[in-house]
């Protein structure tokens, strides 16, 4: 097993002529959950799908639990969900999951283990277009969890949901990794940093600091990780906006 599951060597995106990330190095600890924290704009998608291997790089390498990123090989080991749900909305709930489930090779009865895992078992059996954005949101977790993957890749996986959701979808992500799996989560409500073992915090698609949050805490002497973010982003000498 490779100590790191994902590593990231200067790379360099850019994206409508920009250089989006330019030049970034940063890697995920193997069985850890790794919340990658930013505003909105500062290349957190980005990021991932360069880990994912669906975005056209310039430079530098991404090594996926050992391998290049995009490695045909890392298809059924990692699993993405992106901001925008990623399931068909003519089909239940069920019967769109058993389609995924047939193209990953997983067991059938897997299915109704993410159902549940995503607490969705109420509406198995109704149409994904007659589910409320966040249920549709917990349909796309649930077919990437099918497979059992050994990488999670998940663009803010809880914007939107509410605070219940947002605490049971977080005990399951522990339950995951304690079980193995490595977690990349990205949020840009810092609050959910607490959940995380390790922090990326980016600005400018730039990294700020790769630490714990009580590492974090005790380099800034703040309480929280939102101060902590505010008070790098000062000693770096950039006002926010
Ligand atoms: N398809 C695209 N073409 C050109 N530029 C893009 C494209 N997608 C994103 N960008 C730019 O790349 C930068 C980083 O975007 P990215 O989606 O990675 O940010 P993010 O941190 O994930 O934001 P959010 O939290 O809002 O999702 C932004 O400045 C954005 O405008």
């Amino acid at each position: 097993m490779v100590n790191n599951a994902v590593e990231v060597r200067d790379l360099v995106v850019r994206r409508g002529g920009r250089p989006v990330l330019p030049g970034v190095s940063c890697s995920v600890r193997t069985g850890s959950i790794t919340g990658l924290l930013g505003p909105s704009g500062c290349g957190k998608s980005t990021l991932m799908r360069a880990v994912v291997g669906a975005q056209v790089v310039e430079s530098g390498s991404v090594r996926v639990l050992g391998a290049p990123a995009g490695s045909p090989e890392l298809r059924s080991r990692v699993g993405y969900v992106t901001q925008a749900p990623s399931v068909y909305a003519d089909l239940t709930v069920r019967e769109g999951l058993d389609y995924f489930a047939v193209l990953l090779g997983a067991p059938p009865g897997q299915v109704r283990d993410v159902v549940e895992a995503v607490g969705l078992s109420r509406h198995a059996g109704t149409l994904v277009r007659r589910l409320s954005g966040g249920e549709r949101a917990r349909v796309s977790l649930a077919a990437a969890l099918l497979g059992r993957p050994e990488l999670l890749v998940l663009d803010e996986p809880t914007v939107g949901l509410d605070p219940v959701l947002r605490r049971d979808l977080w005990q399951l992500f522990g339950e995951l990794a304690r079980g193995g799996c490595t977690l990349l989560v990205s949020s840009h409500v810092m609050d959910e940093a607490e959940r995380c073992e390790r922090l990326l915090l980016m600005r400018d698609g730039r990294f700020l600091a790769d630490a714990s949050a009580a590492e974090l805490l005790t380099t800034t002497s703040t309480d929280d990780v939102e101060s902590a973010f505010l008070a790098l982003v000062e000693r770096q000498g950039g006002a926010l906006v």
